[in-house]
């Protein structure tokens, strides 16, 4: 017998008791439905109103530390996503981060998911090395492309810790990046020759598709072993090509359903669910062709540091003083040698500053690109407690911008990193938060070596053959669009003056 059940309290007694408190027989009576749905609706925004944060942070979510998470409370149900759907994000959560005097978090809703965002490098540090931020929240698109199971996205767990030992061992080690070298410099030379024929062609240069091209060979010829004729775009090399755009396009785009799920079946603006079905059969049928040829199984990965050279580029010709410098240390180090190498690299510091000064003004991801997600509730050192399964941002242009941390943080000026101009030489690489672009803690960016080494190369190689000069018809434009990085809104168009001739 099921003593349970005689001795459990009937819950939902009341029900029944509703028709006589309104007084009606019919509990479907019109007026009695509306009176229902108004009282909700209030309930509603009445939570909205005192909520702090939006309705995601409801029940004093935002207040579980000594010290409250401020933010803005943005639009009932939608929270604050129509402002973050549109335009710069990284520039609208600075100045909402200033105007509720929430730097070091913020709290807001993007319909119901509950997000922080810091703007400062000591909880930044706080909340990238903590090992109850090591997941990352994934996209309806990522799902759908299969990405929950790759390195970026795949939960903190022995899985994923398998997948970064390949990936250190096979890709990114030091030894793997130097042995792949020949291969760097075979890309460059393709770039150069193919710049310097659309020079003498047409007088001038649009850099972006140059910089794709080799960026795309670096990929493909580090993780499959294989580079392409990009020049003569047929079949295969099409194909990567087509994909690896619509995949950056698909997963750089704002997806409502992210964030109101229940949009998912109605409102789809990007055709999301439609594409990512017809790009994973065109992904598998490449992946495989590929392993089949090389019998060679690894993770494919690819963020695009070739629009990250477009800023470089675009800021030494907007400061051609800062050009002349670069120029005469490539002069003095490297002179007429063709043979520009990794480690002649390495010696040019001023180079390196220039990098360094670029990185900070144009961030690659000013939010990091990839959120993380809180696993436990998290004690900050300033009092605040994140409450798990918290979306976690860092916005590490607001960092890169804040006159407290940065002197002048507007003026281009790559001496700030030089020790003998007075400077102070930061480590880029998820060292010193205030210029982290590459993250820190567990999940920071395992191609960072790799990304400096071959960006360096890049913009050297570049610098060494041609003096680059703005184009009149076409003045750099500084204007940015977030994808799933910062790129120039315009790509860079300019004249390419060979030196050394
Ligand atoms: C300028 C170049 C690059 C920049 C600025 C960059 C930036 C980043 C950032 C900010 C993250 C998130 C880190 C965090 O959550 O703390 C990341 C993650 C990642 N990056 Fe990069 N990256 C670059 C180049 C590369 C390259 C060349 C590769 C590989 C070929 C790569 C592969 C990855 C992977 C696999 C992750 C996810 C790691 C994980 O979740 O465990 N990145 N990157």
């Amino acid at each position: 017998m099921d003593f349970t059940s005689i001795n459990s309290v009937d819950t939902n007694w009341w029900v029944f008791t509703l028709p006589a408190i309104v007084e009606t027989q019919n509990l479907f009576n019109s007026w009695l439905l509306i009176s229902v749905f108004i009282a909700f609706l209030c309930v509603g925004l009445l939570t909205w109103a005192v909520s702090t944060g939006g309705l995601a942070w409801k029940n004093g979510r935002n207040q579980m530390g000594s010290v409250p998470i401020l933010g803005p409370r943005g639009l009932p149900l939608f929270g604050c996503l129509f402002s973050l759907s549109c335009g710069l994000a990284h520039r609208t959560l600075a100045s909402m981060a200033s105007s509720f005097r929430a730097k070091q978090l913020m709290a807001l809703s993007l319909g119901s998911t509950p997000v922080v965002v810091t703007s400062d490098p000591i909880i930044a540090r706080e909340i990238l090395t903590s090992p109850h931020f090591a997941n990352r929240p994934i996209k309806h698109s990522a799902k759908s492309l299969m990405f929950s199971r790759a390195i970026g996205f795949a939960p903190n767990g022995s899985y994923w810790r398998l997948l970064r030992r390949i990936a250190s061992s096979h890709l990114f080690a030091p030894k793997r990046i130097a042995a792949h070298e020949s291969g760097r410099q075979m890309d460059c030379v393709a770039m150069l020759r193919a710049i310097a024929e659309e020079q003498s062609l047409n007088g001038v240069v649009y850099l972006r598709k140059h910089l794709q091209a080799a960026a795309l060979n670096n990929i493909t010829g580090t993780v499959f072993g294989k580079r392409y004729d990009m020049e003569r775009l047929r079949d295969e090399a099409k194909e990567l090509h087509e994909i690896v755009r619509e995949g950056f396009e698909i997963l750089g785009a704002f997806n409502w359903s992210d964030y109101l799920p229940w949009l998912k079946c109605f409102y789809d603006p990007f055709r999301i669910n439609e594409r990512c079905s017809v790009l994973v059969p065109r992904i598998r049928k490449l992946v495989k062709q590929i392993i089949r040829e090389h019998q060679l199984k690894d993770e494919k990965e690819l963020l695009d540091d070739s629009a990250f050279v477009d800023w470089v580029m675009a800021e030494l010709i907007l400061n051609p003083d800062v050009q002349v410098k670069v120029h005469q240390e490539l002069d003095l180090i490297v002179g007429n040698k063709i043979d520009l190498t990794d480690v002649g690299v390495a010696k040019l510091k001023y180079l390196q500053a220039v990098i360094k000064e670029t990185l900070r003004i144009h961030p690659p991801g000013p939010l990091l690109s990839w959120a993380r997600l809180s696993t436990s509730d998290v004690h900050l050192s300033n009092g605040m407690v994140v409450p798990a399964n918290t979306t976690a941002m860092v916005n590490m242009w607001a960092i890169t911008h804040d006159p407290t941390v940065w002197e002048e943080p507007l003026a281009f000026k790559p001496e700030r990193y030089l020790k003998s101009q007075g400077g102070a030489d930061v480590d880029v690489r998820g060292v010193d938060l205030r210029l982290a672009p590459f993250g820190a803690g567990r999940r920071v960016c395992p191609g960072k070596n790799l990304g400096l080494v071959t960006v360096s190369l890049w913009v050297a190689k570049l610098l060494h053959r041609f003096e680059w000069v703005q184009d009149i018809s076409n003045p750099v434009d500084l204007s940015e669009v977030l994808n799933l990085s910062c790129e120039m809104k315009n790509p860079l168009r300019a004249v390419a003056v060979p030196r050394n001739a």
